[in-house]
């Protein structure tokens, strides 16, 4: 056997004990001769004092970590704990997370991240990601080679802050946002820890309270105008491409505005997508799909009968309304009518045309066959669409109040409601509301999760319709089969993909998305249906995949998951 101390020493005798603990069970201080033994010819090295006699075994530190987790009482300090177990030991808290991913998924993503990102610039210890401000502008290509694992790199989430959650311009503390999203990359599909790179892009604030913050940690000025940011993007952009050649972009919380334009600038020149517009579409199409079946089996009325009104027209609202259009499309409608089953609400009401001017992305779905008055109540625009299904992406907490809830389930036997604004604050309703006001008739998910709800004698599991379940399996699958750009056939296919994964245990219990904890499963599976997709595309620059069948591809993936 071959032993190679030298590094070990150097990186402290903790690593050095883990090591020798892997492989052997000996009591590093109390046994040196046995250790000698164990390595052979070796001269047992001088151990500098002070140790503790116990080696930590890997299981018995695990269940340390975990007590040490659970031993805090406020979400934002297990977050911190997270953090630091993250930076100081990344496998014991990704074992950590892929053993329990119900209990910490909440801790390291919504609804925690959100708090996080609000204390960032108070919590922060050390820089964690690649910060990149409007000050390096004509620098970033020097500054982005400064990243220590240039050759490693495949997978890079961008945020700008400026609409973290539903929690508005954060500026420069939205960077844990981009952790925790590469943190589920590494969880949920096995992307290797050292090719995720965190990015957060500081551009200015608008959050007067961040600037007069004295911790803020960003640049102290409003945000940039709009061509001073194209012009930034269209550099930072171009020198991503250069320094990382094989690097796939996801753009995250970015204004609805931008999010839209610069999902259009460049995804036919470089492989990136936006989570929030494509990726959220995808997993509410997912949970759509099952979530009609249900509802139709209960009315009897066909699939193609379903109506969807939104509360909420931003780039989820109108990217989750995009991808309906797929919904709809294949119970055979045409274009025009999966337009007219789907009705969006902003801020002013029902969005039809005789309104007056309106944003750009909120026009495809504006209602033509209303002429007004405007409707701004939502029961009455609910008494007027009639829909199967409600949906919130409005960042307005109780919205779907009691009256609500309850004209839903008065117009359908088995309503369809998912409030799916984050975090779990702003979130249009609480699941046991949804179950009490509906009489247990709701077919319900959430953007942030919820707990399991009894109700008359019966339990209930509330769906995550969150891009958390997608953007893993989409994210490994451009990366293996690396792809050129990420087309819409490939969201699709990460949506099918996902909504055909649930176990018959899970749709029995009437469940729309599967259980978390089978995360990696379920995004080995997302992944072949996006890699078949991205080589009938022919956006597949790995060509040798095209080759195996679906059993060795499935298992292919699955050889490449990084596992702590
Ligand atoms: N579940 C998920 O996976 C997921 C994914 C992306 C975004 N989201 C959530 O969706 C929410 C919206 O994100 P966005 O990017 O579209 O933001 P946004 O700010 O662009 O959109 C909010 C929309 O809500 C509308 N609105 C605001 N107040 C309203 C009111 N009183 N009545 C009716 N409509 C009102 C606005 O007009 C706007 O159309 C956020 O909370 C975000 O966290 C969830
Ligand atoms: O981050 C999330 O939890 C989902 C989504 O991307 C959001 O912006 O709310
Ligand atoms: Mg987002």
């Amino acid at each position: 056997m071959t032993v190679v101390l030298t590094p070990y020493w150097s990186n402290g005798v903790q690593k050095l004990r883990a090591m020798l603990q892997r492989k052997h069970t000996l009591s590093f201080s109390r046994r040196a001769s046995n250790f000698h033994r164990t390595l052979g010819t070796l001269a047992p090295p001088k151990l500098p004092k002070g140790l503790t006699p116990t080696v930590l075994d890997d299981e018995t530190h695990y269940a340390r970590c975990l007590a040490q987790l659970r031993s805090k009482d406020k979400p934002l300090e297990k977050y911190i704990y997270l953090s630091q177990l993250k930076e100081h030991d990344h496998h014991m808290f990704y074992k950590l997370c892929l053993h329990n991913m119900p209990e910490i998924t909440p801790l390291i993503y919504t609804p925690t991240v959100g708090d996080a990102c609000i204390q960032y610039s108070h919590i922060y210890r050390k820089p964690e990601g690649l910060y990149l401000s409007y000050k390096d502008k004509g620098n970033l290509g020097k500054i982005i080679r400064n990243w220590p694992r240039l050759n490693d790199a495949r997978i890079s989430v961008v945020t700008d802050g400026s609409r973290i959650l539903g929690l508005g311009d954060l500026g420069i503390n939205g960077m844990p946002i981009a952790i925790g999203k590469l943190s589920l990359y590494v969880a949920g599909a096995g992307i290797r820890p050292d090719s995720t790179v965190p990015i957060v892009l500081d551009l200015g604030t608008n959050n007067q309270a961040f600037l007069d913050d004295p911790l803020y940690l960003g640049l102290r000025q409003k945000r940039i105008s709009d061509e001073e940011m194209n012009a930034f993007m269209d550099e930072f952009m171009h020198e991503m491409s250069t320094a990382f050649p094989k690097l796939l972009v996801q753009f995250e919380d970015f204004s609805t505005d931008h999010a839209f334009s610069y999902l259009e600038r460049f995804r036919n020149k470089y492989p990136v997508f936006n989570d929030d517009i494509q990726g959220t579409g995808a997993v509410v199409l997912s949970g759509f799909l099952n979530a009609a079946k249900l509802s139709s089996a209960a009315s009897g009325r066909p699939l193609s009968s379903h109506r969807i009104l939104f509360l909420g027209s931003g780039s989820a609202g109108v990217g989750v309304a995009m991808q309906l259009m797929s919904f709809f499309k294949l119970q055979g409608l045409s274009e025009e009518e999966a337009r007219d089953r789907i009705s969006l609400v902003d801020s002013q009401g029902l969005i039809y045309n005789a309104r007056g001017p309106m944003a750009e992305h909120k026009k495809f779905f504006s209602r033509r066959d209303y002429a007004g008055p405007p409707l701004t109540n939502l029961i009455d625009i609910i008494e007027h669409v009639k829909p199967t299904a409600l949906l919130g992406l409005s960042t307005i907490k109780s919205a779907f109040n009691q009256q609500v809830i309850e004209a839903m389930a008065e117009l359908n036997p088995r309503p369809i409601i998912f409030p799916l604004s984050n975090p779990v604050r702003l979130s249009e309703c609480e699941f046991h509301e949804a179950v009490t006001w509906s009489k247990g008739q709701v077919i319900f998910a959430s953007g942030s999760p919820f707990p399991v709800q009894e109700y008359q004698g019966r339990t209930y599991y509330p769906g995550q319709g969150n891009n958390m379940y997608i953007f893993p399996g989409l994210g490994l699958a451009a990366i293996l089969s690396r792809a050129s750009t990420v087309t819409d056939i490939m969201v699709e296919a990460s949506s099918l993909g996902l909504a055909d994964s649930l176990t018959p245990e899970e749709r029995e219990l009437d469940m729309i998305y599967p259980r978390v904890e089978r995360i990696r499963d379920i995004s080995n599976h997302i992944a072949c249906a996006v890699i078949r997709a991205a080589q009938k595309a022919g956006v597949d620059r790995n060509q040798d995949l095209r080759r195996m069948n679906d059993a060795q591809l499935s298992d292919f993936v699955k050889s490449r998951m990084w596992i702590p």
